[in-house]
């Protein structure tokens, strides 16, 4: 019997290699192993994989990669990217189903991850909450609190302390995402509250550590439902957050009054009960779960990011202040005499808004996007991309592109004072299902970054520049580090 066994998991071996490495021969990709496929050749450090395999297959367009049995298209060039993403949306508007994502999303009922059934409805509900206008304003809290790390950050300076970049930042955005989603703010949140927003933020750092390694049970068909099971019964990385959450929206529901909404969670509610309320628990749980998880994690990694390129290459931080200091004035000579940096600075300062967009270019927060699942068959440039084959985004090799950017490597922000290169940086998505969160984002890290350099001149705590190199995973941390801050 044992005999038997051996003999069926051989030929399943022989026969899975074969199908992988013969199946889609015309595109071009690394060997696939028996199993887990191209897995563990891109088990670490996968950017720099793609990089490399950029050069080798399918015209530097794209690598087929088998992740267990999915196949996976990466996509490594801009312009082939645009062609599928703006000519192709309906055919990959859903996302990767995996053990994983299904519960994270009960059931992709969920706004990132929702699939095809459930994505245009909750986009609407979604865009419509975010855009109504008897809530909160967005900007009011966001000046708010980069007021409060301001603060936080004098009070740093002049104990004599180092600023820890990792967990104020993520203190900062969590309090805007959590005041705009679901009206709460902490006040003493940099203090080091031993609140439940503090909580929320470990169990958010714990999802990312765990998506931040593919795994093998995840993508293998026959392991799915068991590795399903296990999450259910002993639990998936995300419950805890789920549960705090679901608690915050039973309380909305004991306390929203329908024509005056507060805040996102309530519009969410009166636009979901517009449409009879159907399914309204799972898919608000899901939809505010994802809003925390795409909101906090992110906009900390930039900031993380642009924070480290100013000292790494501080002749910019000079400048980005000179050109602040100049806004202001200017600013001042018309009405406005707040001696802090609004959104309406924008247009004065070019070389700040170029050097942010130059740190997203070589550090893009979700470094391979969020994944897409093809849910109909389509044809781009000869190539047939079938149901159910997987897509990434490679942004890491789209940016770094000498195609396209002259020294990839080198941080220059010039390159977008010269040039927009909207056809070939896109760090927040294109097309329909891009980014729903992107003008917020940005609009927060205006007026956090700009302020910050505004009042402080930042450097490393040992004169040496600070190491660039990221770990790699669904984000696109760097290492943590501490800085050491002087009055301007
Ligand atoms: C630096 C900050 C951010 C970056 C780089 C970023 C990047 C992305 C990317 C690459 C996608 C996938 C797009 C695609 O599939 O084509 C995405 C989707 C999404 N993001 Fe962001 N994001 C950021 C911040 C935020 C914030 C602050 C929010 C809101 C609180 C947010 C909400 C969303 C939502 C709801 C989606 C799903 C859109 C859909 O599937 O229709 N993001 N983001």
């Amino acid at each position: 019997m044992f005999q038997v066994l051996i003999f069926v998991f051989l030929f399943y071996c022989i026969f899975d290699f074969l199908y992988k490495n013969i199946a889609y021969r015309k595109w071009e990709g690394p060997w696939a192993v028996p199993l887990l496929g191209n897995l563990l050749h891109v088990s670490k450090d996968a950017h720099l994989v793609f990089s490399k395999d950029q050069k080798k297959f399918n015209g530097g367009k794209f690598g087929k990669y088998w992740f267990g049995d999915s196949m996976v298209m990466a996509i490594f060039d801009a312009n082939f990217m645009r062609e599928i993403y703006l000519k192709h949306p309906e055919s990959i508007n859903t996302r990767l189903k995996s053990p994983i994502t299904s519960i994270l999303s009960e059931k992709y009922r969920g706004i990132v991850t929702a699939d095809e059934n459930y994505w245009a409805f909750h986009h609407e509900i979604l865009s419509k909450s975010f855009s109504g206008k008897k809530i909160k304003s967005i900007i009011s809290s966001i000046e708010k609190e980069t007021d409060s790390l301001i603060g936080h950050m004098k009070f740093i300076l002049k104990s004599g302390q180092n600023f820890e970049t990792r967990n104020n930042l993520m203190n900062f955005n969590s309090n805007i995402v959590f005041d705009y989603v679901f009206s709460r703010r902490i006040e003493n949140i940099y203090e080091g509250s031993s609140s439940e927003q503090s909580q929320v933020l470990i169990e958010i750092r714990k999802l990312f550590d765990f998506l931040a390694h593919f795994k093998v049970q995840n993508f293998i068909k026959i392991l799915k439902p068991f590795y399903y099971l296990y999450l259910k019964i002993f639990g998936h990385p995300n419950d805890n957050l789920k549960k705090i959450l679901f608690k915050y929206y039973l309380e909305h529901c004991e306390t929203i009054n329908l024509d005056s909404p507060r805040d996102v969670l309530d519009s969410m509610v009166i636009e979901y009960r517009k449409f009879g309320g159907k399914e309204e628990e799972k898919s608000i749980l899901a939809m505010s779960n994802e809003l925390i998880l795409a909101g906090v994690e992110t906009n900390s990694i930039a900031m993380e990011w642009f924070i480290i390129q100013m000292i790494n290459n501080h002749k910019y931080q000079d400048k980005i202040y000179n050109e602040l200091l100049e806004a202001l004035k200017s600013n001042k000579l018309t009405s406005n005499s707040s001696n802090k940096i609004k959104l309406s600075h924008r247009p004065l300062t070019p070389l700040f808004n170029a050097s942010l967009r130059e740190t997203m270019r070589m550090y893009p927060p979700i470094p391979y996007g969020v994944g897409r699942e093809v849910n109909e068959e389509f044809e781009i440039e000869g190539y047939k991309i079938p149901k159910g084959a997987h897509i990434l985004q490679s942004y890491y090799s789209m940016f770094r592109d000498e195609n396209h950017y002259n020294e990839p490597n080198e941080f220059k922000p010039e390159r977008f004072l010269l040039e927009s290169h909207s056809n070939n940086y896109f760090p927040y998505g294109i097309g329909v299902r891009a980014c729903m969160g992107m003008s917020m984002s940005q609009d927060e890290l205006y007026i956090s970054l700009t302020n910050i350099l505004l009042n402080f001149k930042v450097s490393s705590i040992d004169d040496k520049p600070i190491n660039e190199k990221p770990n790699f995973g669904f984000s696109f941390r760097p290492n943590e580090y501490s800085i050491k801050l002087d009055f301007r």
